[in-house]
């Protein structure tokens, strides 16, 4: 099998140059598609230079249908809307896909799950090693402490952030719920305002932080009275994500459809 080709949508997106850099280092892939939104200024211009990383002789598109066959895997980070959208072409073409967005609802989640009965995806709200250790840590922690402490999810993230809470911390709650079989919906407490009463036992709360340039950090806290056990993640660099999702695009080329997480990938 030859190398792996691979489409960024969402190219002009910080994650999207960070992923154009990502692929371009690493050898057992090639870029094959470099995609903006339709009408783009950016249309015309090189991948490379898009990047900051020099010129790659690689245009920049702003149809997906006119690169179509210049790829085999479309890594996504963009917004859901786009997402869905994919889904359906991918699915006509056979294209695999390594999806990071987030901010679906429940409809758009049960599409990409839908979608990959007919191809192979992967779909993680944190394409980080560090992340998808945490989710294994707060199993157990919600495992030993989850029926008496208070837990409590914080998540951190730059200005432009457009989705609360973040995938990630909804990820850290659905692996406590999971842990505790309860329903992540029924457990979490997602605002707090005014006259709010005394915590409610067996919650799950979550607090947001939107400010500068933060790239991402979460910290699940399980307090009892007397002590508390806190885990935390911090991302400095998007980086991180970015080869991640290469990472999974050379997994899922040897894989067949169906929905994979970045745990399968990481293997643990
Ligand atoms: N899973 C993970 O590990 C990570 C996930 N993320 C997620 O990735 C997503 C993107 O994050 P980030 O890169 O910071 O966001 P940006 O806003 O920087 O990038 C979004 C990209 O999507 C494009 N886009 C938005 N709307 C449309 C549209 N209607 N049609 C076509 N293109 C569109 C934007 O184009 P334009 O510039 O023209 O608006 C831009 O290129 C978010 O959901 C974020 O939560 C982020 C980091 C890590
Ligand atoms: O929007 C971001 O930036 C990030 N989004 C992801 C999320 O919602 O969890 C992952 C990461 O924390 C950065």
């Amino acid at each position: 099998m030859g190398v792996t080709r691979i489409a960024i949508i969402g190219a002009s997106g910080r994650m999207g140059k960070q992923l154009i850099e990502a692929v371009q280092a690493n050898d057992s892939v090639e870029l094959g598609a470099v995609i903006v939104r339709p009408g783009s200024s950016l249309t015309g211009c090189d991948a490379g230079e898009l990047a900051g990383i020099g010129t790659l002789g690689l245009q920049v598109v702003d149809d997906i249908n006119a690169v179509i066959n210049d790829f085999d895997l479309v890594i996504d980070f963009t917004r859901p809307e786009v997402t869905l959208n994919l889904l359906t072409l991918c699915c006509q073409h056979q294209k695999a896909m390594v999806i990071g967005t987030t901010g679906f609802d429940e409809q758009g989640k049960q599409q990409i799950a839908d979608a990959a009965k007919q191809i192979p995806i992967v779909f993680a709200a944190n394409f980080s090693v560090g992340v998808n250790l945490v989710l294994n840590l707060l199993d157990q922690a919600a495992k030993v402490m989850g029926d008496y402490a208070d837990i409590e999810i914080i998540e951190a993230h730059h200005r432009h952030k457009v989705d609360a809470p973040s995938g990630t911390a909804l990820a850290m709650g659905e692996a406590i719920a999971n842990a505790m079989d309860w329903s992540l919906n029924e457990h979490a407490v997602y605002a707090r305002e005014g006259i709010t009463g005394e915590r409610q036992a067996g919650t799950i709360g979550f607090s947001t932080i939107r400010a500068g340039d933060i790239v991402g950090e979460h910290t699940a806290i399980f307090a009892d009275i007397g002590e508390r056990v806190e885990i935390t993640h911090k991302a400095s660099s998007r980086m991180t994500f970015a080869k991640g999702a290469v990472k999974a695009s050379v997994w899922l080329s040897c894989n067949k459809s169906g929905l994979y997480s970045m745990k399968d990938v990481l293997g643990f």
